[in-house]
């Protein structure tokens, strides 16, 4: 694949993509202009119309500015035939650019084809072995927001060998400095599988560190927006990450692919309640079986259980006569709804219809005409609804679940064949809490109350949901992310191998059986972009006393010297060499993380201090001013620097509750540098590192 170097004369190839990209910036310019100058005073007749629609132009001209570092386009087609006139005789080849955005000329005529229009597809999918029917595939190179480069590749020519692609190769390497960027230049034919794959069906993706999946999620988020804009935008869609930290690295990306409403948020966020602090933590033991599927049977029975046998017949006065509804009538009536499919709460509104009904049947026995109003009214009366109290009174999620946790009898009721006696203990707190305001909740149990609140009513869904990280989740979080898209789909994307909750993912059929998406595609991601294959080599080491079966991340870039491993023979010298190596790493351009077990954070911070390096926290954005991060190990999932040093790896493992998670979190941190690591040790390195 031959890489073209600038050339000067104005006929040669370059100059004419030149030429070719200042006219779509043109083209462009003048869209905006034509939003811009657009008028509504005559469109809307009144204020509220006028500033939703003001507010689109506004979002409109947004994702029409031309920034300057981000190039409009950065690919070639060229069709041997017209697309989709393969067949038609005559048909003749043409030729398209690929880009962020389309942009069209003045008549109309596409300049730049948005990357996840069909036409599109065979840039990222096209290959020697199935041309696609494409005679030429153009790569761009930029400097700066400059065309400097292109490679091409002869797709239909038997003669050329296939090759890898540099720009790709140097498209990784360019230095990071803020936010996560986009990969629509240099997307992979197996990760455009699944960016592509359909909004009905959901899909799991298996895939090592820096395998792409946080990239292919997002980018699979854009490819829907594109494809099916009017339902997602009804219906809405989500992207979940493990912590703010992640979330805040990752937040540029969808408006950087023109999508401003994708909402973002971590299972904390989706199980928030108004007025309910997490205030308190769980020992492992007591969040693994919080967290534990069992507990959906264990709230669905106390939930129901709510629910008495009526008893009594019911009297209802209206005017001078009286209407008896008898108990065994009552009684079939909520045995009815309870065998339908229903909520909690819907049965309850459902019930007072119900008896208004048999009421009205009497009237109408009677020689009565009652109409609807009166079956309103009989259904509101206050003996009706004194007895609806009484048979199927109103369930507060957050009360039940205080009840479950400081109750013994009342949590042995309804745990007594699901749950060991042991696992009923653990869930008892201590010393139990009055109120729902005063209790300490943990994060776990806000889980609980947020499936006590579905059993009650259902959960709003949405249209889609990625969700990354997922290895991490428990049983009763999968279950809580699940109700978010029941009318939906999801994308799950995670590392088994990258799991450090106690309760982390074993297998992902399980997952997404608690996800209620058993039917979801699973795909493997094993093409590793972000390491180099030194460095993963050794963090694979781990893998198989962390996650044995698993296959080692390949990665597509050999960059010698990447890894130094080094003792330092004193203790006392450590900090000191850890920040000698954070000034070597300094002189390299790019961000650098220093990552450390938790315990050592404040330490080193003080070490980085007193030697005048400034260093910011995980979420704050890199700038090319302040490029070093210190990173505690718990919080460095899903980041990544250009250099990183990595300060004594047993305390990272020595951080964890055991040997195995210890060592997950090591392969985490690990796995977090694309050009270089340093790891520098005076305690003795884990036997497979060592
Ligand atoms: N096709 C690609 N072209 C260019 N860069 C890519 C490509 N795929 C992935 N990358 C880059 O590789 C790095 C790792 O990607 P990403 O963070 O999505 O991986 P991950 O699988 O989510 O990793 P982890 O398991 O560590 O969270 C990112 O910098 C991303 O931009």
């Amino acid at each position: 694949m031959p890489a073209h170097a600038p050339e000067t004369t104005h006929d040669d190839p370059l100059g004419r993509e030149r030429a070719h990209l200042t006219a779509s910036r043109s083209a462009l310019r003048a869209m905006r202009e034509d939003v811009e100058a657009l008028d509504i005073r005559d469109v809307t007749a009144n204020w509220v119309n006028a500033i939703v629609l003001q507010a689109q132009i506004d979002d409109r001209i947004k994702a029409l500015a031309d920034l300057a570092h981000t190039p409009l386009f950065f690919g070639r087609l060229n069709y041997l035939h017209a697309p989709g006139a393969e067949l038609a005789e005559g048909a003749e080849g043409e030729q398209f650019y690929i880009g962020r955005r389309h942009v069209h000329d003045a008549d109309g005529d596409p300049m730049v084809i948005d990357w996840r229009a069909p036409v599109s597809q065979p840039f990222y999918r096209a290959s020697k072995k199935d041309p696609q029917d494409i005679s030429l595939r153009r790569r761009f190179g930029y400097t700066g927001g400059e065309l400097t480069a292109y490679e091409d590749e002869h797709l239909s020519d038997p003669a050329e060998a296939a090759a890898v692609s540099k720009l790709l190769q140097q498209e990784i390497e360019r230095p990071r400095v803020g936010p996560m960027r986009d990969i629509v230049a240099t997307i992979q034919p197996e990760q455009d599988e699944i960016v592509r794959s359909g909004l009905s069906g959901s899909v799991c993706v298996q895939g090592g560190p820096g395998t792409g999946k946080t990239a292919v999620g997002l980018h699979r988020v854009a490819y829907l927006l594109y494809a099916h804009r009017d339902r997602l935008a009804r219906t809405g869609t989500l992207v979940i990450g493990p912590n703010r930290s992640f979330l805040h690295y990752i937040e540029q990306v969808l408006p950087a692919l023109g999508e401003l409403e994708v909402k973002q948020a971590t299972v904390d966020d989706l199980v928030a309640r108004p007025g309910l602090e997490v205030r308190g933590t769980d020992a492992a033991e007591s969040a693994v079986v919080k967290g534990d599927a069992r507990m959906a049977e264990v709230l669905s029975r106390a939930v129901r259980s709510h629910v008495s046998r009526p008893t009594e017949p019911l009297m209802v006065v209206r005017g001078s006569r009286r209407w008896r509804v008898p108990a065994y009538e009552l009684e079939e009536m909520v045995e009815e709804l309870q065998k339908r499919d229903i909520r909690y709460g819907a049965a309850r509104e459902a019930l007072p219809q119900r008896i208004a009904h048999a009421v009205l049947v009497r009237m109408e026995q009677a020689g009565e005409a009652p109409d609807d109003r009166v079956q309103d009214a009989v259904a509101r009366n206050a003996a009706v609804k004194a007895a609806v109290k009484e048979i199927w009174p109103p369930v507060e999620p957050a009360k039940l679940v205080l009840r479950l946790l400081s109750d013994p009898e009342f949590l042995a009721l309804h745990a007594a064949d699901v749950l060991t006696e042991d696992e009923q203990k653990l869930l008892l707190w201590p010393k139990p809490f009055r109120s729902v305001k005063s209790a300490k909740w943990s994060a776990a149990d806000l889980v609980l109350i947020d499936e006590a609140a579905d059993l009650v009513e259902r959960t709003h869904s949405l249209g889609h949901v990625v969700l990354d990280e997922a290895q991490d989740l428990s049983p009763m979080q999968y279950r809580a992310v699940g109700r978010r898209c029941t009318t939906g789909s999801a994308t799950v994307l995670g590392d088994l191998a990258q799991g450090t909750t106690p309760w982390a993912t074993r297998s992902w059929d399980e997952a997404l059986a608690h996800l209620g998406k058993p039917q979801a595609v699973l795909e493997e991601l094993t093409a590793g972009f972000r390491v180099p294959r030194e460095v993963i080599a050794y963090a694979s080491r781990l893998l198989p006393s962390i996650s044995p079966g698993l296959a080692p991340v390949s990665s597509v870039r050999e960059t010698p010297g990447s890894l130094r491993v080094a003792a330092v023979a004193e203790a006392a010298g450590l900090d000191a060499a850890v920040v000698a190596a954070c000034r070597d790493s300094l002189a390299h351009e790019g961000s650098i993380g220093l990552i450390a077990a938790d315990a050592r954070i404040p330490v080193l911070a003080e070490a980085l201090l007193a030697a005048g390096l400034p260093h910011l926290s995980p979420g704050e954005e890199t700038t090319s001013e302040s490029r070093l991060t210190l990173v505690p190990a718990s919080l460095a999932k899903g980041l990544e620097y250009d250099y990183v040093v990595l300060d004594e790896p047993a305390a990272i493992v020595d951080g964890e509750p055991d040997e195995r998670t210890g060592l997950r979190r090591l392969y985490v941190c690990l796995t977090r540098a694309v050009s270089g690591l340093t790891a520098l040790h005076s305690a003795p390195l884990p036997v497979a590192l060592a």
